[in-house]
């Protein structure tokens, strides 16, 4: 439907006038509601072979995803990837620990060998049990536990562990019981954890009833983003060195599903032609290419087999990339140029970095993106790595940095920058600390209700009718200048709180 009258602009014509504009910089016109929010369908997919029921992926980062993120962003719709800063036995154990569990609960329990004496084990640790394997560790059968209540009381504090141990049947359930399973179990038995078991006998985790009900007390769950193998689906990051083929191989073997070539400017020969041996060696597994933001990085990527692009290059909140490399893009234009060209094969796109609140988000996804890929949006909450720490303020807020970042590169990543400039190592990101927000499973749903409530503001009841709207030239849009940025915030008060639900 064309216009009949001049009134904001199309995108096309928007975003051609050689500006780089952020997310921030432009505003949809609002268009014509015939639908209440909850038509809205937010389903997606991340890659040609990943259908997500919301459009949200979190990051490959070290203080984004790991097992507890990623088994979270399965259990709302959508999905994690699992950062490369590690040895990739460790990356596919994560792969792995997701893959064992349907809640997205991961406690680190405790575990000990038979052998293993009170006095000198536990003194000092908080913890409400401990476990009792041949191993000492999860990988082998549980042979009883141990409560603290148990060993608290005890005069003979040189007693084995293996000596006092409850060994009680119907402790341990099925690893893959959901969420209602398990809470069937815990009031059928009036217990206060139970133990998620392997076939063979093997420890996934514990999870207690505190836990289940705290889950209980967010939105509720739905299915998730289940793969044909019955499990969570997860991805993985990876580079573009040779030895990365070995890491691979053995996150395929962990189970992973789709695969992030992880790097800011992946239009290279190297990730080229890592693609081409992906597809090769593994034709059934997604693979997604990136970072790009300009259409003939795309066009390259494509032409090579990616099943889909990741599009951002500076613009996350830790990157100082254009700072640093005088190279990149504003996120808006990257998102609204790279989809364009993507769409024509049917690559999904994902808008990674610069999202801070929903409006960024209904921003990327109508610019053409098919999800957003987030890092500090993400971090500080329950789900991602690290421990809580209280800042100057008094804040409650988790670590958060870029991978570029000294200290992430000095971690483990080192290989891919001491490969080439053995001496040399320029930051593109810095280290930083995000705010508590609570967990994933709350924080998600909630956005994505706001999210809804923008498509319906526009029109949209699904991603492919604001994608058509936004092609039709039916939407608008409009760049805001500075005032307009101002003016759409919060202004002229004394003081506020900004609290969305
Ligand atoms: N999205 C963004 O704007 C940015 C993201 N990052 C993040 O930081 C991390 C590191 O990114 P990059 O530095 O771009 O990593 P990268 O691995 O793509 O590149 C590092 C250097 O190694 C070279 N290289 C890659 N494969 C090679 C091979 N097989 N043989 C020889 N040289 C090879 C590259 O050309 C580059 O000079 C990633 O997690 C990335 O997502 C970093 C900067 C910006
Ligand atoms: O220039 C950069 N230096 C870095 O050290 C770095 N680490 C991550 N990233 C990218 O930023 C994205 C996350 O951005 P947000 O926090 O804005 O969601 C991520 O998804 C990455 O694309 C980096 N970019
Ligand atoms: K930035």
């Amino acid at each position: 439907m064309a216009a009949e009258f001049e009134d904001g602009s199309p995108a096309e014509k928007l975003f051609n006038q050689g500006y780089s504009y952020t997310y921030d910089d432009v505003i949809f016109l609002p268009h014509y509601i015939d639908f209440p929010t909850d038509a809205v369908n937010l389903s997606t997919k991340l890659s040609r072979n990943i259908p997500l029921s919301i459009p949200c992926v979190s990051s490959p980062m070290d203080t984004v995803t790991e097992s507890y993120m990623a088994a979270a962003m399965a259990a709302v719709g959508g999905i994690g990837i699992i950062h490369s800063n590690a040895t990739p036995s460790e990356q596919a154990d994560m792969i792995r620990s997701v893959k064992s569990r349907r809640v997205p609960i991961l406690s680190s329990p405790v575990f000990k060998t038979p052998d293993s004496r009170i006095v000198n084990e536990f003194e000092g640790d908080d913890v409400p049990f401990v476990f009792v394997t041949q191993s000492g560790n999860e990988k082998s059968k549980l042979l009883g536990y141990v409560a603290k209540s148990d060993w608290l009381g005890l005069k003979d504090t040189e007693i084995k562990l293996g000596e006092i141990m409850r060994t009680d049947a119907n402790v341990s359930v099925p690893c893959h019981y959901d969420l209602g399973q398990i809470n069937g179990k815990l009031k059928e038995e009036g217990r206060d954890f139970v133990v998620l078991e392997k076939e063979g006998g093997e420890v996934v985790d514990v999870v207690t009833k505190e836990e289940v009900e705290r889950v209980k007390g967010y939105p509720k769950l739905g299915k998730g983003t289940v793969g044909s193998d019955g499990r969570w689906m997860v991805g993985a990051a990876i580079g573009t060195r040779g030895s990365d083929k070995e890491r691979l191989e053995h996150l395929v073997k962990a189970g992973v599903d789709v695969i992030v070539l992880d790097s800011s400017q992946g239009n290279s020969i190297y990730q080229i032609e890592m693609i081409k041996y992906v597809k090769q060696t593994y034709p059934e597994l997604d693979v997604i290419g990136g970072n790009v933001v300009t259409m003939s990085q795309a066009q390259n990527l494509i032409k090579a087999g990616v099943d889909g692009l990741r599009v951002g290059m500076g613009s996350g909140s830790i990157c100082t990339t254009q700072e640093v490399c005088a190279v990149g893009r504003g996120q808006a234009t990257a998102v609204y140029k790279v989809s364009s060209i993507a769409t024509q094969s049917g690559i999904p796109v994902i808008a990674d970095g610069g999202i801070s609140f929903s409006g960024h988000i209904v921003k990327a996804l109508v610019l053409g993106a098919s999800t957003v890929m987030m890092g500090s949006f993400l971090a500080g909450s329950t789900e991602a790595p690290g421990a809580y720490e209280l800042n100057e303020k008094g804040l409650q807020v988790k670590k958060y940095r870029g991978m570029g970042s000294l200290e992430a590169m000095t971690k483990g990543s080192d290989q891919r920058y001491l490969g080439d400039t053995a001496k040399l190592k320029i930051a593109q990101g810095v280290v930083g600390a995000v705010a508590d927000k609570g967990s994933v499973l709350k924080h998600v749903p909630y956005t994505m209700q706001a999210v809804k409530q923008g498509f319906q503001d526009l029109g949209a009841s699904s991603l492919r009718s604001a994608h058509d709207l936004l092609r039709s030239k039916t939407l608008r849009l409009e760049v805001r200048t500075a005032a307009a940025q101002v003016e759409g915030g919060v202004h002229g008060l004394a003081s506020h709180e900004k609290k969305a639900f």
